[in-house]
């Protein structure tokens, strides 16, 4: 009688189990060490040399970039003042909605090809005349906002877009640069505007500068005083878009919790917060519209960006694509900017009066600009 090949199912369980026990091992400890922060990277490379390798390796490859590979170049840590090779936090290039608790992100050098899923897209908002940045202080910073004929959409740009959709938008089969119904919509004079999923023209369209992402070569450089600094490592032409502030977007009610936990946590330690308010103000004057952008936990580079008393040489930009209900804050190049410059802006122009509350809130301004004030912007949030 002749004799009948074992079943398929049998002989690959006979194949994985001729893997070494080291290989499987290993294969595991690559798989999920990428999804560890930094402590827990800590304490599991404490357990054994080739752990401790792998964690190394990692965190020699996190700190090589930043963006984890989700912007067009990589972004990398330098740092020659301690011993802290990156910031640790979700990075998203968009808008994205809160996010509690935040998800976790594989990160070690690719983190989509290698990793998968890069957990952030677990995750499931006129006109502006201020924005304010909360530091590590429990204050906010309000700065005037510019407007320019810039272009974009958030929700065009993938799984991460805030997609609130209206239909305006312009029927062109191809925008011509610099001329499109879309850059001045009626109504939105205060805004900056571009072509965006509301529109015919397709991602290709010139009129949607910031849709393409980061194109110019950003590094993150420690400092003594500022904590973590965002420079140029490139010559940037004056008016050229570097960058938007992505973070979660978030309620006042959230903000201002949020931002009570950040400035308990900065009394007790060393940290940094990266919480953003812009406000939209009414003709009359008054706010009455807020929109909270928090970087801190789930961000991008722009979260890296500190204050100078001097203005800084990037400007703020609100701007809104057709299509996209909620305009997003972009960074363009004030004038130009030299490589080895670190790109800055003003948080405002809101300095604490308040003597018997005040001192523990105030911050330091390390700016070095002639016209330094001494002290952070800030105001309640
Ligand atoms: C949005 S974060 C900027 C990145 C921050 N340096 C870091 O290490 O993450 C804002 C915080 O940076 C620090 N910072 C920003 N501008 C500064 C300045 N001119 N002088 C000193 N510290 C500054 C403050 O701690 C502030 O709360």
């Amino acid at each position: 009688m002749q004799q009948q090949s074992p079943p398929e199912k049998r002989r690959l369980g006979e194949s994985q189990l001729n893997i070494p026990a080291t290989d499987q091992f290993l294969r595991c400890a690559n798989f999920i060490l990428p999804w560890l922060n930094p402590q827990e990277l800590a304490v599991v490379s404490r357990t054994c040399k080739t752990l401790s390798l792998i964690s190394k390796s990692i965190t020699l490859r996190r700190s090589l970039d930043a963006a984890r590979s989700l912007e067009n170049l990589p972004i990398p840590f330098l740092n020659s003042v301690d011993s802290q090779r990156y910031a640790y936090f979700v990075y998203t290039p968009f808008q994205i909605p809160a996010s509690s608790p935040p998800p976790r992100q594989c990160w070690e050098g690719s983190a989509t090809d290698e990793c998968g899923s890069n957990g952030a897209d677990e995750n499931p908002l006129s006109r502006i005349r201020s924005i304010s940045l909360p530091g590590d202080d429990d204050g906010s910073k309000s700065v005037p906002v510019s407007s320019r004929p810039y272009l974009e959409s958030v929700s065009e740009r993938g799984r991460f877009g805030v997609s609130l959709v209206d239909e305006y938008g312009c029927e062109c089969e191809r925008c011509e640069e610099g001329y499109c119904q879309c850059l001045v919509l009626e109504g939105m004079e205060e805004i900056a505007n571009e072509c965006g999923s509301g529109c015919g023209c397709g991602s290709d369209c010139p009129n949607r500068v910031t849709q393409k992402g980061i194109s110019v070569r950003l590094k993150i450089v420690r400092d003594e005083k500022k904590g973590w600094c965002l420079y140029a490592d490139q010559f940037i032409k004056k008016g050229q878009f570097v960058c938007e502030y992505a973070g979660e977007l978030l309620t006042t009610d959230e903000s201002r919790r949020r931002q009570n936990i950040y400035d308990k946590l900065r009394s007790t330690q060393s940290f940094s917060s990266a919480l953003l308010v812009i406000r939209e103000h009414l003709p009359s004057g008054q706010a009455c519209l807020r929109i909270n952008i928090d970087a801190t936990r789930i961000g991008n580079v722009a979260r890296f960006i500190n204050h100078s008393c001097d203005g800084g040489n990037l400007s703020t930009v609100l701007l809104r694509s057709s299509g996209a209900l909620l305009p997003r804050l972009c960074f363009f190049a004030a004038r130009d900017i030299v490589a080895e410059e670190e790109l800055s802006f003003s948080y405002g122009d809101v300095h604490i009066t308040d003597k018997k509350n005040g001192d523990n809130k105030k911050l330091n301004c390390s700016c070095g600009s002639s016209c330094c004030i001494g002290t952070l912007p800030c105001e309640n949030t």
